[in-house]
């Protein structure tokens, strides 16, 4: 019999937040006959047997995006946990500014560019909720403005 003290295994799952020159952030529609259908997440997805995280966000975007992501250009931006079915969820945001190629939706239903201060408006998954405010707060403080530094200073 398991009770409530048996440990779920983990299931890690990394994402990405594809920011543009605007600062608007790629979401897309999970296809319909897949959990979750419908619900609007980060592309990204599971952990192949023995890869690294940020090699499976990198083919991960390949696979769903058509695009070409360097790994240096991940940035660790936040993380949630969930309990799902039979296993517990650790799904690993990172903040990506650049890529080769034009986003296209190769597996989900489709695609939208929206302000992380506007994606509440977009039904998620239950983890979503606090990866999109630590997005934000990340953005907020990792965002170089258009204002030169201050050169007066010896
Ligand atoms: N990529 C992604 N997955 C998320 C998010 N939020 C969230 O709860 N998940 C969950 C949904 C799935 O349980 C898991 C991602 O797995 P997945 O999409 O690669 O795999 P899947 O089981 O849905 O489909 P499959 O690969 O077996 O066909 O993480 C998110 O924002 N992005």
């Amino acid at each position: 019999m398991i009770d409530s003290s048996t440990p779920l295994p983990l299931f890690p799952v990394v994402a990405a937040a594809l920011v543009d020159e605007e600062g608007r952030v790629l979401l897309q529609q999970r296809p319909g006959g897949k959990a979750l259908a419908g619900l609007w997440e980060f592309p990204g997805g599971k952990l192949e047997p023995g890869e690294t995280p940020e090699a499976a966000l990198v083919r991960e975007l390949h696979e769903e995006l058509a695009i070409t992501v360097a790994p240096d250009a991940l940035e660790p931006a936040g993380f949630a946990t969930e309990p799902l079915p039979g296993r517990h969820l650790l799904l690993l945001l990172y903040v990506i500014r650049s890529w080769s190629g034009t986003p296209v939706a190769l597996e989900a239903d489709g695609l939208t560019w929206c302000q992380p201060a506007g994606m509440g408006a977009w039904p998620m998954p239950p983890a979503d909720g606090p990866l999109v405010r630590q997005l934000a707060a990340y953005l907020a403080d990792n965002t170089s403005s258009d204002v030169a530094p201050d050169s007066g200073t010896v």
